[in-house]
């Protein structure tokens, strides 16, 4: 079957949403780490709403990461669709199945240290985060490469409903 190159409006759309929520997570984890060393540490009761965004936040990346997959596999995209050169291609390739790997990961851990209280889940949590922060960080600069450098619109794909 011959699939169109580029993403529908829905993958569009989840790809910009986890982008934000991870984002948000990112930025505002220090109020769940707060809570957590509150209910495992000193054994009180967590408090206050930032906590419960978190998780909330941090479950829909993996409700939404389910259903890119899910989509990927139905609609395609992707630079297997393209048409930069093997080597590079190969390598975003590579992140991109990185950063769909980190998007399970990190909810996962997050979810078996805040609910099954596993210290090493936490930490690895931590981990996985920056590992998130740095792929994600390296993978906008090569979009905005190709956009603005190469000028091969490949930024617009991400844009664009095909
Ligand atoms: C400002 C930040 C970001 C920019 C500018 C950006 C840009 C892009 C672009 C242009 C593509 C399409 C590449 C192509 O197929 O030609 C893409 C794909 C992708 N992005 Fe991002 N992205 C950003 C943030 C993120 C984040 C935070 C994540 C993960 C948490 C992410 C995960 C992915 C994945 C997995 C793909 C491959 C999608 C697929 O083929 O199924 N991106 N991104
Ligand atoms: C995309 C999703 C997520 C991101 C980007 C994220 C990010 C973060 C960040 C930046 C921290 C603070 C790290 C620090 O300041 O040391 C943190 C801590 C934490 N997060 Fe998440 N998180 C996500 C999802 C989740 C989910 C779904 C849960 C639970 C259901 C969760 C539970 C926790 C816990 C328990 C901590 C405290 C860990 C510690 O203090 O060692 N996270 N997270």
């Amino acid at each position: 079957m011959t699939r169109k190159p580029g993403y529908s409006g829905l993958q569009i759309g989840l790809h910009w949403a986890v982008a934000a929520l991870v984002l948000f997570n990112y930025l505002f984890g220090e109020t769940m780490e707060e809570a957590f060393d509150a209910v495992y540490e000193e054994g009180q009761l967590a408090s206050g709403l930032g906590y419960q965004l978190h998780v909330w936040v941090g479950l829909a990346v993996l409700a939404m990461a389910s259903l890119r997959l899910a989509l990927r596999a139905i609609l395609g995209g992707g630079p297997a669709a393209s048409s930069g050169p093997a080597l590079l291609e190969k390598g975003a390739g590579a992140i991109h199945a990185l950063l769909y790997g980190l998007m399970f990961a990190v909810p996962l851990l997050g979810a078996a240290a805040w609910y099954a209280g596993i210290e090493d889940a936490a930490d690895l949590h931590v981990l996985a985060v920056d590992g998130l922060m740095i792929l994600a960080g390296l993978h906008a600069a090569a979009a905005l490469f190709h956009q603005f450098v190469l000028k091969d619109h490949r930024l617009l794909r991400m844009m664009r409903a095909r």
